[in-house]
C-alpha cells in the first residue's frame, strides 16, 4: 500500500511540509500547485528535493476549468495545460489532476467533455504524462463521480483516467457502492478525506472542515472498500483542507494522517476479508477492560493535601513500593498510586505540571497485541529503567507526554510484588470504579486525540457537546468502549479564561483535569463523604429550583440532593447523579457519579452551573478550599 498526502493538508513552508511528510512515513506527495509556486526553487531542484526526502510525486494538482469551453477559451485552456505539462516534466511529476469545471462559460455535454479529454490525453501521451479527471461536488456541469467516469469512458484514451475523492462522493451523499462498477485500472488516483456531519454549503465545508479518515462522520471505510473491490491498487492519498491543520504542528498532523490510513485499510480488510489489502498484519482494535490504576505525580504540601482528600473520599493507603517513594491507595478495586519519587518520569512530570496525573494503567486482553497495534499506528513507546523488584509493564506516550500503561493477566502480581498489597481495598465511601477520566487540551488537539483513542482501542465517539463556561466555550467529546467500562472525555479549550483553559495554562498542559468515580448509591456515598469531612462543591439554590421545574423529582429526594450538593440529569434511558470535590492543587478535581438504567451521557446540561460554582471558589493552589 502506497501512502501519499497533498501538501495543502499541513502547515509550513514547502520544505517544512516535505520534512514532516517524510518523517511520518508517507511514500509520496500530491504537489498542491500553490505550495510549489510559493517556493523559490526552480522546478527541477524542487523535484530533486522531494526525491531526496525519499518521496515520490504522486500527483500534481489542481488544473481547473478545462473541459467544455467554446473557442477561444478552449484553445487557451489547452495552452495552459501545455505550460503545466512543461512544469510537470521538470518536476518529474507524471499525473495531473483536472477537476471539473466551475467556469461560467463551460457549455456542458458529456461528449464535448470527452472529446476535450481525448485531445488532452493525446497531448499528455506525447510527453509520457497522464491526466485524471475529478468531479468536484460543486462542479458546474459535472459534480458526481459517475458522470466523470462516463466522460473518461467515452474519452477512451489510455492516458486519461478517473480520480476519486471520498469527500466529493460522500459529501454529496452519493452511494460509494457505485464505484464497484468502475474498472480499477481506469481509476488513476484516490484522494481521501473525512468531514464532520455539518449541514452547510459544500464548497465551504470542503475547503475548511475536511479531516483525516476516522476523525469525521463520513463512511470513508465504505468508500475505500468499494475502491479496493474495484481493483484499484494505486496510492491512497490524503487531501485535507482544514483551517486548524493549516496552522497546526505539521509533524504531528502528518503523523495523524499516516495513522488514519493504516487504521482505515486495516478496517477495510476486517470488514471485507475477501479484499486484498497490501498492509502488514496488525492486531485488531483493543478491548479495554477498565482502568487498573491512576498515578499522581506529587510532592510536599500538595502531596499532603491530596492524601487528605483521598482519605476523605474513602481511600486507604494500603501499600508502600519496595524501592521507591510511591504509595498505593485503594478503595474496593480502585487503585490510586501517589508517586513522590524524584528523578524518574513522575518526578519530571511533577516539575513541569505540579501535582498531576502522569500515568493511567489500562486493562487489556493482551499487552503484546496492544503494543503491536500501537506501534503499527505510529504511537511512541515509553520505557524507563526498571528498579529492583519492579515488573515490566509495557507503555506508550499519551496526551501531554503522559503515560498509558497496559496490563493483562500476566501483570496480576504487580501489586503484591511491588507494594506487598493484594486483593480489594476497604469499601470506604462505596466508590466502586472509575467512570471516566476527563482530559483537557487545546481545541486544536481534539481531533488528534480522538483519532489516537479510536484507532487504537475499540472505542466510539459520542457527538461533540458545547460546555458553557462563564468565560468562554469548551468543546467536549466523550469516547467510550461499547460496554462503557472505559470512558474518556476530551475537553478542548479555546481560551485560557475558561476553567479548562486556566487549568491547561496553570499546569503547563497537564493531561487530566478530573477523575470521576462510580458509586451504586450516590446518597449513601454522599452521607459517608460528609461523615469523613469531604468538602463537596457547593451548588446554588437556583440550581435546585430549576431542577424542580424541569423534572418530577420527589420533594424529599430533591431536598437530600440539595443538602448533599448532588446534581441530576436524565436522558431517554435513565438517570444520572453527580457530586464534585472542590478544586485542589491548581485545578484538579474529583467527581462521583451514579448511572441508573443505562444513562450514557456525562451531565452536560449541568456543566455551566458546576463550572460557575468552581469559579466562585477561585483558583485554589495547594489546599482544598473550604
Ligand atoms: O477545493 C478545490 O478547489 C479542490 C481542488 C482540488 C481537489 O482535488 C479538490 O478535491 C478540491
Ligand atoms: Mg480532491
Amino acid at each position: 500500500m502506497k501512502t501519499s498526502i497533498a501538501t495543502v493538508s499541513i502547515a509550513g513552508t514547502f520544505r517544512e511540509k516535505l520534512e514532516a511528510i517524510a518523517a511520518a512515513g508517507f511514500d509520496g506527495i500530491e504537489i498542491f500547485e500553490q505550495d510549489f509556486i510559493a517556493d523559490e526553487g526552480a522546478p527541477r531542484d524542487v523535484g530533486n528535493l522531494i526525491r531526496d526526502h525519499g518521496l515520490e510525486i504522486s500527483l500534481f494538482q489542481p488544473f481547473r476549468d478545462f473541459e467544455g469551453l467554446p473557442d477561444p477559451l478552449r484553445a487557451k485552456a489547452f495552452d495552459r495545460a501545455e505550460r503545466k505539462f512543461d512544469l510537470m516534466q521538470q518536476l518529474g511529476a507524471e499525473l495531473l489532476l483536472v477537476c471539473s469545471s466551475v467556469h461560467p462559460g463551460a457549455i456542458g455535454g458529456i461528449d464535448r467533455a470527452a472529446a476535450d479529454f481525448r485531445e488532452l490525453g493525446e497531448r499528455a501521451a506525447a510527453r509520457g504524462l497522464r491526466v485524471g479527471y475529478e468531479a468536484l461536488a460543486w462542479g458546474r456541469h459535472v459534480n458526481d463521480h459517475r458522470d466523470a467516469w462516463e466522460i473518461v469512458r467515452r474519452a477512451d484514451h489510455a492516458n486519461v483516467g478517473l480520480i476519486l475523492d471520498s469527500f466529493h462522493t460522500l459529501g454529496r451523499g452519493i452511494d460509494p457502492e457505485t464505484i464497484r462498477r468502475i474498472p480499477g485500472d481506469r481509476i488513476f488516483f484516490v484522494q481521501l478525506a473525512d468531514a464532520p456531519a455539518i449541514d452547510m454549503d459544500l464548497l465551504y465545508w470542503s475547503r475548511h472542515f475536511r479531516n483525516m479518515p476516522g476523525e469525521g462522520d463520513l463512511d470513508v471505510t465504505g468508500f475505500m472498500r468499494a475502491v479496493t473491490a474495484a481493483g484499484y491498487a494505486g496510492p491512497i492519498s490524503l487531501e485535507i483542507f482544514n483551517d486548524q491543520f493549516r496552522g497546526g504542528p505539521a509533524r504531528a498532523i502528518a503523523r495523524d494522517g499516516h495513522r488514519s490510513l493504516v487504521a482505515l485499510m486495516d478496517d477495510v480488510r476486517r470488514t471485507e476479508p475477501a479484499l486484498k489489502v497490501d498492509l502488514p498484519a496488525l492486531p485488531p482494535r483493543q478491548d479495554i477492560r477498565g482502568t487498573r490504576f491512576i498515578e499522581f505525580a506529587t510532592s510536599g504540601a500538595e502531596g499532603e493535601a491530596l492524601r487528605h482528600l483521598l482519605t476523605s473520599l474513602g481511600f486507604a493507603r494500603i501499600g508502600q513500593h519496595v524501592a521507591k517513594a510511591v504509595t498505593l491507595w485503594q478503595q474496593g478495586d480502585i487503585r490510586i498510586v501517589l508517586n513522590e519519587e524524584r528523578g524518574d518520569f513522575a518526578g519530571s512530570a511533577f516539575n513541569v505540571h505540579g501535582t498531576s496525573i502522569c500515568d493511567v494503567g489500562l486493562g487489556v486482553p493482551s499487552t503484546e497485541d496492544t503494543i503491536a497495534r500501537a506501534t503499527a499506528l505510529g504511537a511512541e513507546l515509553f520505557a524507563q529503567p526498571l528498579g529492583p523488584g519492579q515488573i515490566d509493564i509495557p507503555a506508550i506516550r499519551g496526551l501531554g507526554g503522559s503515560i498509558l500503561h497496559f496490563m493483562d493477566e500476566t501483570h496480576a502480581q504487580v501489586w503484591s510484588t511491588e507494594f506487598g498489597a493484594s486483593g480489594p481495598g476497604p469499601a470506604g465511601a462505596g466508590l466502586t470504579g472509575i467512570d471516566h477520566v476527563a482530559q483537557t487540551m487545546t481545541y486544536d488537539e481534539m481531533l488528534s486525540w480522538s483519532l489516537f483513542y479510536t484507532s487504537l482501542f475499540d472505542m466510539a465517539k459520542a457527538p461533540m457537546v458545547d460546555v458553557v463556561d462563564p468565560d468562554g466555550l469548551v468543546r467536549s467529546q466523550a469516547i467510550a468502549t461499547p460496554d462503557g467500562t472505559f470512558r474518556i472525555t476530551l475537553n478542548g479549550a479555546e481560551t485560557h479564561r475558561t476553567l479548562a483553559g486556566t487549568f491547561l495554562a496553570d499546569s503547563f498542559g497537564a493531561p487530566v483535569q478530573h477523575v470521576a468515580f462510580t458509586t451504586d448509591d450516590i446518597f449513601a456515598t454522599a452521607e459517608a463523604l460528609a461523615a469523613s469531612g469531604f468538602p463537596p462543591l457547593p451548588m446554588s439554590a437556583n440550581y435546585y429550583d430549576d431542577l424542580a421545574s424541569r423534572f418530577d423529582i420527589p420533594p424529599d429526594m430533591l431536598a437530600r440532593m440539595q443538602a448533599r450538593h448532588i446534581l441530576y440529569d436524565r436522558d431517554s434511558t435513565g438517570e444520572f447523579f453527580q457530586t464534585y470535590s472542590r478544586p485542589f492543587a491548581g485545578g484538579l478535581f474529583f467527581e462521583v457519579v451514579e448511572r441508573r438504567d443505562g444513562y450514557s451521557g456525562y451531565g452536560a446540561p449541568n456543566a455551566p452551573f458546576r463550572i460557575a460554582a468552581q469559579k466562585r471558589l477561585g483558583r485554589v493552589k495547594g489546599m482544598p478550599a473550604n
